[in-house]
């Protein structure tokens, strides 16, 4: 930017508009401890000592609501967000705010709660585009997704994965039934099961800024190489798209691999990491295995409005609320 802009102040002299809430979840560093979370963080950049810090005041998700709660479930957000919420010493865990959510006794009921007679409603998309349940890992997610889908009537066709090693000579170490058995976040499974009217996620931008990384989709149509979706959120909300197969190569694995699938997973349930950037009118979190991050059940919970939209399973009704406080002041 110096040399473009033949100015030798930072960035050439040009202003640059960063926003973000250091409350929400850090870059995700695998097998990381948390100080290689904050070492990747901006405010550990020396850059940051030149930044001129501004605050938004309103969180305007909660206002839109126009509900009696808004002021106090505002600030109940921000004391989670904040880690203000007394932590038992004991057992490291957390007692929500009184009128914080709505709790449920098991994850069956959390699915209930949130997809409520899903078996006639899942062909209305706007229904289906406005919740979800999240979890903090793919695993659970995962199992959620499955219960989910399973609600639905219709067949459940198999795409199975061509997975290979991108080089071929490493073909030897790492024999198909391995890769195939890899469940890597951020790639598609190898044995894609989806129906007519499940919600699926894309997992790569195939064609920005129609359908990027996060696009949620409702399934239309299922053939062999092809599966035609409607987008339910967002600016393209309505249109319809065809996903093919591609080849995806995971990048964080100690070797590389290539796996021709679609590029996508169900997302009745997805991560909290995932779900980072959405608005919902009703969501779930199921926290039967807890947050194991800096704000992630900040995320989750400020995903919606107002506090009769949260609906939340959690052993005891208490939970892991991670906060690295050096993150946020
Ligand atoms: N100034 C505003 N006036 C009216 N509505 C707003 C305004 N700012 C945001 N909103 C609405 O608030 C909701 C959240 O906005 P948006 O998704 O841009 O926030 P965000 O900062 O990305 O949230 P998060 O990081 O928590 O996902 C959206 O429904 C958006 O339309």
């Amino acid at each position: 930017m110096k040399d473009l802009r033949g100015n030798s102040r930072r960035f050439g002299g040009a202003m640059i508009l960063l926003s973000g809430d250091f409350r929400q979840t850090l870059p995700v560093i695998p097998k990381s401890i948390a100080a290689d979370e904050i070492n990747a963080c901006l405010k550990s950049s020396f850059l940051w000592w030149h930044v001129k810090k501004l605050k938004l005041t309103t969180n305007m998700r909660v206002a839109l609501q126009n509900d009696p709660s808004a002021a106090e479930f505002s600030r109940q957000l921000l004391a989670l967000g904040n880690g203000h919420i007394l932590i038992d010493v004991l057992t490291g865990l957390i007692s929500f705010p009184a009128n914080f959510c709505e709790f449920t006794s098991s994850k069956e009921e959390l699915i209930t709660k949130v997809f409520p007679s899903i078996e006639i409603n899942y062909n209305n998309l706007d229904w289906m585009s406005e919740r979800a349940i999240l979890a903090a890992k793919n695993k659970d997610v995962d199992s959620l997704n499955f219960t989910i889908q399973s609600k639905i009537a219709g067949e459940l066709p198999s795409y199975k994965s061509v997975d290979s090693t991108t080089d071929e000579n490493e073909a030897v170490n790492y024999p198909t039934e391995f890769l195939n058995s890899l469940d890597v976040p951020g790639t598609p499974p190898h044995n894609l099961q989806v129906k007519v009217g499940s919600i699926i996620i894309m997992l790569r931008n195939l064609n920005p800024p129609k359908l990027c990384n996060g696009t949620r989709l409702s399934v239309k149509k299922l053939m062999n190489n092809v599966i035609q979706s409607t987008i339910i959120k967002g600016n393209f909300k309505g249109e319809e798209v065809l996903i093919p197969r591609i080849p995806i190569i995971p990048t964080d694995l100690p070797f590389q691999f290539k796996r021709i699938q679609f590029p996508v997973r169900l997302a009745f349930a997805m991560t909290i990491n995932k779900s980072q950037g959405q608005s919902l009118e009703v969501c779930g979190i199921n926290l039967e295995f807890p947050c194991f991050s800096h704000g992630q059940l900040y995320v989750a919970s400020s995903r919606v409005g107002k506090p009769s939209s949260l609906f939340i399973f959690a052993p005891e009704n208490k939970t892991k609320n991670i906060v690295y406080q050096n993150a946020i002041y």
